[in-house]
């Protein structure tokens, strides 16, 4: 057994000292019909065709274990799920929530929070037809505006109120300015949180990772990132201080009503993480999560339907032949409608929102891959890298639904399919975020055909911004009605 990154150590295969030597992160060029890559996932996945699919690389000073391909990511989330359940420092984002919180959390208090986290939002609804008729009618909202052709295309609007519904117990008006400004802050934290390009070629994200004790002295966009947290958290404490208010203990209307009975319930107990910090970053986490990953999968999803029409075609036929024009789409109909479900499979593959995962750690000394992984270590598993394994999907670089269906255009299921990532960590979110892109999918190809103004073949699907995330690049769509 060999031992990764321990101070005083010999130097290990495939060790880097990444930023005291910065390999250069260059512009990648996109080749026209390939998959969105970040840059950071780039020079990550050519450092594993290197050193192999588990190396070291220092942010700094800081070691992170880098996980690549299939095999690698499977057998840390999977096979070694308990061990690799910790969270990873992000510094950008630590500064801001501490720990806290159900995405940043760790040990006991994530435990609880996640726990409680899946409970609500299934007595909410998730994975019920209550919450699946309320994703109904806001996909129906999103049609009705598209058709006013003001030149405005919600999609946020309409992802982010399924989200206040369950938090909040309420949507709001698409025109609601204060409403607007929400979706536009978790917008730009997204961005911001991704890192835009400043200081030659490393992102201010990217520079705050490695030096976070300097950076957080420098000016820049990582600073940003506080005024809009702050945004969104008052946001989230005016809501907490209306439900407090109005709160039956014996009927909560939403996830802050249930957070603010048990914290009633567990106010004698002293280990209990319950408590109005955890409450409001998780609503913050929930509403940032739940908003902005199905929105840029929806519009990197429109976007590569317009580079398509022939696959956009054959979905629109698949809809007409199992649902019709004269009824919503319902989840059910999914079962019947497998080249449709290919298609979001292969949209999400093919977008690869989250290239570098969330970063996890090891919660013990841990032996994996032949190395002992100290307790602590900070891992990133390339989701993106599993993405597009040559083993598990023939041609990753290329939008093709065929990588989900069988020789008899059966929907068939890819074990390296980790969009949503696996294992204690999985996506929490994930049943929710299925039945949205489902629906909001094929309620408006049963609406409209999506046309782009310029050539399909011109379309380019670099993203505007990539690093953690990969965020589609803005674009114009014709929507004509069927
Ligand atoms: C297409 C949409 C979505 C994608 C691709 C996505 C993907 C992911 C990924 C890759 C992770 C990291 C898992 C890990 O650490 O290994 C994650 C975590 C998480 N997601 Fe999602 N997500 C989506 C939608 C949602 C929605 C709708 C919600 C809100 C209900 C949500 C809430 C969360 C939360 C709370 C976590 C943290 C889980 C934890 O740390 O225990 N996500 N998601």
């Amino acid at each position: 057994m060999q031992c990764l990154h321990h101070r005083g150590s010999p130097p290990l295969p495939g060790a880097l000292a990444a930023a005291l030597t910065p390999p250069p992160l260059q512009e990648a060029p996109v080749a026209e019909t390939s998959s969105p890559h970040s840059e950071e996932t780039c020079c990550l996945e050519k450092l594993g065709e290197k050193y192999g699919p588990v190396f070291t690389v220092y942010l700094g000073p800081r070691p992170v274990v880098v996980l690549c391909g299939h095999k690698a990511v499977k057998q840390a989330l999977v096979d070694h799920a308990e061990k690799f359940s910790g969270r990873g420092r992000m510094p950008t984002l630590d500064r801001i929530f501490h720990g806290y919180g159900v995405i940043l959390a760790n040990g006991q208090r994530w435990k609880q929070l996640r726990q409680f986290s899946i409970t609500t939002l299934r007595n909410f609804g998730m994975g019920k037809r209550s919450l699946e008729e309320r994703i109904t009618e806001e996909a129906q909202c999103l049609v009705e505006e598209i058709r006013k052709t003001n030149g405005f295309c919600p999609i946020s609007h309409t992802v982010a109120n399924v989200i206040c519904a369950i938090t909040f117990g309420e949507r709001f008006d698409y025109q609601d300015e204060k409403f607007a400004n929400l979706i536009n802050t978790i917008h730009r934290l997204f961005l911001h949180g991704v890192g835009m390009r400043c200081l030659g070629p490393y992102s201010c994200r990217e520079l705050y990772e490695m030096f976070p004790s300097i950076m957080q002295f420098l000016p820049g966009p990582h600073n940003d990132v506080l005024q809009d947290v702050k945004v969104l958290h008052d946001f989230i404490i005016e809501r907490v201080q209306m439900n407090q208010k109005t709160l039956d203990l014996g009927c909560p209307r939403d996830y802050i009503d249930s957070f603010l009975i048990k914290m009633e319930e567990e106010k004698q107990n002293p280990l209990s993480e319950f408590n109005i910090k955890n409450l409001t970053l998780s609503a913050v986490h929930l509403f940032f999560g739940g908003t902005e990953m199905v929105s840029s999968t929806l519009r990197y999803g429109f976007l590569l339907l317009m580079k398509y029409p022939a696959i956009q075609e054959k979905v629109q036929k698949e809809i007409d032949c199992v649902i019709g024009q004269n009824r919503s789409p319902a989840t059910e109909d999914r079962g019947q409608m497998p080249y449709t479900h290919a298609v979001i499979h292969e949209i999400q593959r093919f977008s690869n929102i989250i290239p570098l995962g969330i970063p996890h750690a090891v919660i013990q000394d841990t032996q994996y891959w032949g190395y002992t992984l100290p307790k602590g270590t900070d891992v990133f598993c390339l989701l993106g890298s599993a993405l597009r394994d040559p083993q598990y999907f023939s041609n990753p670089e290329h939008f093709d639904p065929g990588n989900f269906l069988d020789e008899n255009g059966n929907f068939k299921k890819n074990e390296a399919f980790f969009a949503f990532s696996s294992g204690k960590r999985v996506c929490l979110g994930e049943g929710l975020a299925r039945m949205e892109l489902f629906l909001v999918f094929t309620t408006i190809l049963q609406h409209f055909t999506l046309k782009s103004p310029i050539d399909p073949q011109e379309i380019n699907l670099t993203p505007k911004a990539s690093g953690f995330w990969n965020i589609p690049p803005g674009y114009k769509l014709c929507a004509c009605p069927r």
